[in-house]
């Protein structure tokens, strides 16, 4: 049977950039840089839960557009899936509402210089491939 709880996180893209939140708790993982999210509830899509966790922790309106292949194992029993997300137009700004104290947009050339958790960096390497498509989308929805 599988026991494993899986916690999404978010590659949130907007411009070419990629959100980057530091955590506020618990003390082990306070003052390290995370990708935001949480874990998916029972019965709930981890896209959608993906969703409701943006909305929550940071107040922004966001669709999930794809899953970056991969799991990455937390501490027991938590595994870490991502996904890309974008801003919905109407969205305001993300804030940092609850769990974090510092959000910050990166280019790709400034994505190691915030301290990620250490399980969050191959999974942070993986979102690199999937940077384009995000924006492609997210371009294609301005044209008229
Ligand atoms: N959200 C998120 N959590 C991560 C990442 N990497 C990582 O080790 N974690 C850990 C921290 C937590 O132990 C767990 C997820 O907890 P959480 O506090 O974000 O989830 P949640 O909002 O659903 O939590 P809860 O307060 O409702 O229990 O996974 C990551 O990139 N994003």
């Amino acid at each position: 049977m599988d026991e494993t709880i899986v916690v999404v996180g978010g590659a949130l893209l907007h411009d070419g950039r990629l959100l980057a939140a530091r955590r506020s708790a618990p003390p082990e993982l306070a003052g390290r840089w995370e990708l935001p999210g949480g874990k998916v509830e029972p019965g709930e899509a981890p896209d959608a839960a993906l969703v409701r966790e943006l909305r929550e922790e940071l107040g922004v309106v966001t669709e999930a557009v794809e899953r970056v292949p991969g799991e990455w194992p937390l501490r027991m029993p938590y595994v870490l899936q991502v996904w890309t997300a974008r801003l919905l137009p109407g969205s305001g700004d993300p804030e940092p509402l609850e769990d974090h104290d510092e959000l910050r947009w990166l280019t790709p050339d400034e994505i190691w210089d915030v301290d990620w958790l250490d399980q969050d960096v191959p999974a942070v390497k993986a979102t690199l491939p999937h940077w384009t498509t995000a924006s492609a989308g997210h371009d294609a929805d301005r044209r008229p």
